[in-house]
């Protein structure tokens, strides 16, 4: 394993706090303790259900929770050295301390492995992790998700857009059969764009305050492309089409989608519509889910969520909506859509890092015909959070990853942006100097493994 930030020839250093006024700067001194602070609000205001379920037992363990807490945020706040974990819980932990113990080695020594001057994309993730190995500590209130309010209620303020959504859905999979291919070809644009714009609707961003979705989401798409920096749609419908076989019934059979998610909430229901249209239409044949193991980044999806969303979804007072729960439920049933997580997606490893760190998910996705990647801590784990030029190519960038054909699906939210045109990168600044952080623009960004020399 590589620790980032290592001297490597060509490849640029990791976005880092230690650059004073950067976006990173920003978000490790305002953005995650403000995060850290709502987390410790939370523990607070849930005493009551604590004692209620648990007796005392569960207000020392809030107590002790907000202390732990309060801990990391002073470290974080004072730029102190980032800590090994402690809780030997997790099937991580180990990869965790050698992750620093590498950093250490890079960075010079133990003092130099700080909130501030270490990669962004490490601090971040460990923040994470730290809050986790908080509440871990402390059973019998160790189950509980920090971020699961901010999360059910940004699903119960989209209502409006997911009921028009699986309306919409109702509508393509019911002349399934009269389809043309060049209706189909639209039908798949459209969701395609409503998955990626789901995208806008995370909670860690905007470091908890709401960010659901109001407006209709199939009338905006229009007036959201000119806001596409890359659209490599072609080339994910040809990969589908590509992975198609003719069996020797005659029969097509088509290939699998693997579809690593991000946020709970709207964009969830934006990737399940987006699935359920790929199985319906032929277009996959099987579609398995990557979530994380605990809760991650604020709004990212657990098998809870993941079950809870399509629950809520079943259970919904919309004819469409409900319709369309119990067909995602049978789809799981059947095994055409399976859930699945790995350690690896909640550790702060750049993508490239897969193949030699956890080899068995390297070749999970290795059987995949398509792998989609949402949002944009997944583009920042791709392209390695670096101060890549914005011409380099998206191959570059990723520095050998390539188990499958895979495109991202990210809005971008943080200061890195590979795969673009000359000039246009300097274009948007002038126009627009916060492009790369407003989540106000995309990418569909595709890579091909089968298409290399
Ligand atoms: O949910 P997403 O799209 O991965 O976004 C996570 C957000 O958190 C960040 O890491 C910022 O703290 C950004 O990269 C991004 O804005
Ligand atoms: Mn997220």
């Amino acid at each position: 394993m590589m620790a980032a930030d290592q001297p490597m020839h060509g490849v640029p250093p990791s976005l880092s706090a230690k650059v004073v006024g950067s976006f990173a700067y920003l978000t490790v001194k305002d953005r995650l303790p403000t995060i850290l602070t709502k987390v410790i609000d939370t523990i607070h205001r849930n005493k009551n259900k604590f004692f209620e379920e648990y007796g005392e037992e569960g207000i020392t363990a809030e107590k002790q929770t907000i202390s732990l807490l309060s801990k990391m945020r002073n470290e974080l706040q004072t730029d102190k050295p980032v800590l090994a974990l402690t809780d030997g819980l997790g099937k991580d932990i180990d990869y965790w301390n050698q992750y620093l113990q590498r950093q250490q080695g890079v960075q010079g020594d133990q003092e130099s492995v700080s909130w501030f001057k270490s990669p962004w994309l490490y601090v971040e993730c460990y923040m994470y992790r730290r809050i986790q190995e908080a509440v871990w500590l402390n059973p019998p209130i160790n189950d509980y998700d920090v971020f699961n309010e901010g999360k059910t209620q940004s699903f119960f303020e989209s209502q409006q857009a997911v009921m028009t959504l699986c309306t919409y859905l109702e509508g393509v999979n019911k002349n399934m059969e009269e389809t043309s291919k060049s209706q189909l070809l639209e039908h798949f644009n459209k969701l395609l764009k409503v998955s990626l714009w789901g995208n806008k609707c995370d909670l860690s961003i905007s470091a908890g305050q709401d960010n659901s979705q109001k407006t209709s989401p199939i009338d905006s798409l229009n007036s959201l492309e000119p806001f596409i920096l890359v659209d490599d749609s072609n080339m994910v419908w040809s990969t589908l089409i590509s992975a198609q076989r003719q069996g020797q019934s005659g029969k097509t059979t088509s290939g699998r989608v693997d579809i690593v998610l991000d946020n709970a909430g709207f964009e969830l229901v934006t990737d399940l519509v987006l699935a359920d249209f790929l199985v319906a239409s032929g277009l996959a044949r099987e579609i398995h889910f990557h979530g994380k193991s605990f809760p991650w980044f604020v709004s990212d999806v657990t098998a809870n969520d993941f079950q809870w969303t399509i629950k809520q979804t079943m259970a919904a007072n919309h004819k469409w909506m409900s319709k369309s729960g119990v067909q995602w439920q049978s789809y799981l049933k059947e095994g055409v859509w399976s859930y699945h997580d790995h350690p690896f997606w909640t550790l702060p490893h750049e993508f490239c890092d897969m193949a030699a760190d956890a080899p068995d998910l390297y070749a999970t996705l290795q059987g995949a015909d398509l792998v989609l990647f949402k949002g944009d801590l997944n583009y920042r784990k791709l392209t390695g959070d670096r101060e890549w030029d914005h011409t380099v190519g998206f191959d570059t960038a990723l520095r050998g990853f390539g188990p499958a054909p895979l495109c991202s699906l990210r809005t971008l939210k943080a200061n890195i942006q590979v795969g673009l045109q000359p000039g246009q990168a300097m274009k948007l600044c002038s126009q627009d100097p916060d492009w790369m952080t407003s989540g106000k623009y995309a990418v569909v960004q595709f890579y091909s493994p089968n298409s290399e020399q």
